[in-house]
């Protein structure tokens, strides 16, 4: 089976082919539209022709005709003071502009072969597989911690290493970039052991690392440092794995988060595709959209994390899209990321200004452009989850999961498609906090929880409805195929063992369903979920019950 590098690469490739045979119908379009304004001089047709133009400047770089976006680049400066002086045009400034745009006929018509183009094979070892598992390496000359800390992770599903020396470390790591450092700041013989080697690496490796530093101190100098070295969190000890488990799971965990959502919106239908192909290939899901049309409708059906725009558009601006974007309910707190060969600052200001939160400049490198997006969804995810979230497992709490389960029965109900509504409660809770302490307790919920995302559909929305209880909304599925569902994670969850002071032990859960086919609103099928619990609890616990079994 091939890669989905090398599927990225014959993309990129037949993209570039596309963009070659396209050119030499765009560039007599631009020369045509040109001799109609030395008879007819009217500033509309020249902004169209300064934004074809402009187009093929960030087309051409993305492709890497680096030669034929310098012409177009000095066409396109020369055809934006005309504008910004909006008046007619002198001889010198005509013949010289047709001199330039009779260059850029001339390239788009050479031969295939007489095109030097730098394609984007760098991108071949940028991106990790993203079939490949995500590992963790524990490193600390204290054996004994930094086994213990590799335990307690693997009890969470984590593939983990520990290291005790640095120099098998630092081979390890160059092997497998791509792993999450847990790297203790002090060693024995050096206090800033652990930085000191992250940042040798660091210089050593072209790929960025994800490095979190553990240390018992919390000055800011040593924070300072640990930043200098590539870190991404700070955790001071004595560790808190809840905390530690949440942060892991933000950089390692992609099949237990949903992937991703970028609208990517552009006019130039070969420089989208690149840049959909880039994300997509790092697992986001993207959505395209070349017409402005129809960004409204798709904007509120694809629900985004991101937005990507192309400033030039033949119908509106991307700044006024933006203005748009943002006054549509909901839509307030949605990063919109600029992407477009304009490298004037003062434009780029005014964008951001305006209503943007970043502008990148094409070309830009394919690994430059999935981490400043994914930086930016991971920030707006989480300012978002703050408001939704459970602060233990990450899931969304009891109000957000009530809203959710009130627009899905809408949705069903719209378009004629089952749902259940499942409440789970761990059994004999209060027994498991009294004997291995509440700690204990809550990494029981974390496990719950992760298990429930990891075994689910993306399409089921998961959430803690309070205390040990947990709700979960399986849309498409009717209550005995639910049933069918839960009964499996059930089971798995009972052969779980949990850890507490070198004592292990299970837990169960019990599960009540109800379809909404008997139990159309939000009110009634909560509580004939709920009553179906109660029947699961007194028929003896661990156990799944649907309403149909009343
Ligand atoms: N560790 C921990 N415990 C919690 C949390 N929220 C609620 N609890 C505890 O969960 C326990 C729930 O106990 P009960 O409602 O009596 O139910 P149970 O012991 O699970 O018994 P059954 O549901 O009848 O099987 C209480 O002791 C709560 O204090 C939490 O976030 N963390």
């Amino acid at each position: 089976m091939k890669s989905s590098v090398t599927d990225f690469q014959e993309k990129m490739h037949q993209l570039a082919d596309a963009f070659i045979k396209e050119l030499p119908e765009k560039t007599e379009d631009i020369e045509t539209m040109w001799q109609q304004l030395q008879n007819d001089w009217n500033v509309e047709t020249l902004q169209i022709v300064h934004r074809k133009v402009h187009g093929l400047v960030g087309s051409s770089k993305t492709f890497g005709f680096e030669e034929l976006s310098q012409i177009a680049d000095k066409l396109e400066q020369a055809l934006k003071i005309l504008l910004q002086n909006k008046a007619s045009i002198d001889e010198p400034q005509s013949n010289e502009i047709h001199l330039q745009m009779q260059a850029l006929n001339q390239w788009a018509h050479k031969p295939k072969n007489e095109h030097t183009q730098i394609i984007v094979e760098k991108l071949n070892n940028s991106h990790p597989d993203s079939d490949e598992a995500c590992r963790i390496f524990v490193v600390d000359d204290d054996q004994e911690a930094a086994q213990e800390l590799a335990l307690q992770l693997s009890y969470y599903g984590y593939e983990v290493e520990a290291f005790g020396q640095l120099d098998k470390f630092r081979a390890a790591i160059k092997e497998d970039p791509n792993a999450i450092v847990l790297m203790n700041v002090e060693f024995s013989d050096d206090p800033m052991a652990g930085v000191r080697i992250m940042k040798e690496i660091k210089q050593e490796m072209t790929d960025p690392l994800q490095v979190m530093f553990i240390s018992p101190n919390d000055d800011l100098a040593t924070r300072l440092e640990a930043v200098r070295a590539g870190g991404v969190a700070y955790l001071t000890k004595p560790i808190n794995s809840a905390e530690l488990i949440d942060q892991l799971d933000s950089f390692a965990v992609p099949q237990t988060q949903e992937p991703f959502r970028v609208l990517i919106i552009d006019d130039s239908t070969t420089v989208l595709e690149y840049h959909a192909a880039v994300l997509e290939l790092s697992g986001m899901v993207v959505r395209a959209v070349e017409k402005t049309d129809a960004v409204m409708k798709t904007l509120l059906e694809f629900n985004p994390d991101l937005i990507l725009i192309d400033v030039y558009m033949p119908e509106c601006s991307g700044i006024e899209l933006a203005k748009v974007i943002r006054q549509i309910d909901g839509l307030l707190s949605v990063p919109i990321v600029y992407l477009s060969s304009e490298n004037d600052f003062n434009t780029q200001l005014e964008a951001m200004c305006l209503a943007g939160d970043d502008f990148l400049v094409k070309p830009i490198d394919p690994k430059r452009l999935v981490s400043a997006v994914t930086m930016r969804v991971r920030r707006a995810r989480l300012l978002r989850g703050l408001m939704v979230r459970d602060g233990l497992t990450g899931l969304f709490n009891h109000t957000a999961i009530k809203e959710q389960l009130g627009r899905e029965i809408v949705r069903s109900n719209r378009l004629k498609t089952p749902l259940s509504f499942a409440m789970i409660d761990v059994d004999f809770f209060k027994k498991v906090n009294d004997t291995y302490g509440h700690a204990a307790g809550d990494r029981v919920l974390k496990s719950l929880a992760r298990l429930l995302k990891q075994r689910l559909r993306g399409t089921d929305i998961v959430g803690r409805y309070g205390g040990e209880e947990f709700a979960v909304i399986m849309t498409d599925t009717n209550a005995p195929e639910a049933a069918k569902v839960i009964d499996e994670i059930r089971k798995v969850f009972s052969r779980l063992l949990h850890m507490s002071d070198n004592r292990e032990f299970k837990v169960t859960f019990s599960c009540g369903i109800a379809d909404i086919k008997h139990f159309p609103d939000v009110k009634s099928v909560s509580e004939a979920a709920d009553k179906a619990l109660h029947d699961a609890k007194r028929k003896g616990r661990n156990q799944v019950t649907t309403n149909a079994d009343d």
